[in-house]
């Protein structure tokens, strides 16, 4: 297996940048998430890994093999960069079985019939799809299909995986268990893989690391956990999980605290951050960070209830307080019109901007 490693990779489609000096080092075995909204350039990205279409700059490497660097020369085309590809549409050859299917690439190889079989044998074997090998792909289901897809694409057995949106055709119980499914097959195989989609708790749960992409710009670079509880921007706090942006102003920057003033007077203790140049900010908190409280103290705000909606496993309001209004989130019901909020400092993330981007 090996390393990945995007440098400075720049991608332009005349006036369009769909990606901008983005560097990311993949190490040989990790699963890296490319996560980000609708044409951040996240697709883009994978699509120049795989040689399908035109960097502008930068360099693309596998281990120490340069597969793109600006040169022409040192270009790789797609088909010898030996790299397993699947995307959304499971694109199998529909007349061919599913065995003939998993055939094809290794036919390109110029392999032997025998080594074929024990691949072939090996790679349906890892997707548990061994008893399907004679049928054609219209006699399976969607999820039966993207397996053949994915071992289609493990078959020879690359060093490097990428898959693009590949459960996105499932439904969404099928979808779960698929997710569980392909990260247990990839750290059995080690295999290093760069997966793109854009649906953040399949990236939550399935990733080593995530990079946040916007305007194909990477805005964070980390571990899910990381990603969630310590977003580097408003961006990342938006786009991840949900975020209450509340406007405040500084009023005390401190090394380990900071202390903020709302539009409704209220003063909060906050974990350390950023403001404009004028001290106007925002607090980025989560809803479900946000607890309801006994007794007035440090932190606590009294708010009026003008929203409910009940969601199953949580109940979900809208408050508000003066000017403040936000979203918080309880296991049981609230029958009162008016709520005694408490807010934890190390739950309030503070920007100097409201969340930009898309
Ligand atoms: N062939 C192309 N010609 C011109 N612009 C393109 C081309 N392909 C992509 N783009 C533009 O590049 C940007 C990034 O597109 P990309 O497909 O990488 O986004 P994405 O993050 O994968 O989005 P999605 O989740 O919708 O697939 C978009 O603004 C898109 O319109």
């Amino acid at each position: 297996m090996a390393d990945l490693i995007i440098e400075n990779l720049t991608i332009k489609y005349g006036e369009v940048t769909a990606v901008e000096n983005l560097s990311i080092n993949v190490p040989s075995g990790e699963f890296l998430t490319l996560l980000g909204p609708s044409g951040c350039g996240k697709s883009t990205t994978l699509f120049a890994v795989a040689g399908l279409n035109h960097a502008t700059s930068g360099t693309i490497r596998v281990g120490d093999r340069i597969l793109f660097n600006g040169d022409p020369k040192a270009t790789v085309p797609p088909e010898r960069r030996n790299i397993g590809l699947v995307f959304q549409s499971y694109a199998l050859w529909p007349h061919k079985t599913v065995a003939d299917n998993l055939a094809f690439p290794l036919i390109l190889r110029k392999m032997g019939k025998s080594e074929r079989e024990e691949r072939i044998r090996e790679a349906l074997g890892l997707v548990e799809m061994l008893p399907y090998a004679e049928r054609f792909p219209f006699e399976l289901s969607g999820g039966q299909q993207q397996r053949v897809a994915l071992a289609r694409a493990l078959v020879y057995r690359p060093p490097l995986l990428l898959l693009d949106e590949p459960l996105s055709n499932l439904d969404a119980k099928l979808r779960e268990r698929a997710r569980v499914w392909l990260r247990e097959l990839q750290e059995r195989l080690k295999v290093t893989t760069v997966y793109v989609t854009h649906d953040q708790s399949e990236a939550l749960a399935v990733s080593d690391r995530i990079a946040v992409m916007s305007m194909g710009r990477m805005r964070q670079l980390g571990a899910p956990r990381e990603i969630y509880e310590t977003p580097a921007d408003s961006f990342v706090a938006d786009f991840i999980g949900s975020s209450n942006f509340l406007d405040g102003r500084m009023i005390e920057s401190g090394v380990d605290h900071a202390l903020v003033e709302l539009g409704d007077g209220t003063r909060l203790t906050t974990a350390p951050g950023r403001a404009a140049a004028d001290g106007s900010l925002v607090v980025a908190v989560r809803p479900e960070r946000i607890s309801v409280a006994t007794a007035e103290g440090p932190n606590t705000l009294r708010a009026k209830v003008e929203q409910k909606v009940y969601l199953g496993s949580v109940w979900q309001y809208v408050v508000r307080s003066g000017p403040v209004e936000f979203r918080i989130q309880t296991t049981f019901e609230i029958d009162a019109p008016e709520v005694l909020l408490h807010i934890p400092a190390e739950a309030c993330a503070l920007f100097a901007e409201t969340p930009v981007g898309n």
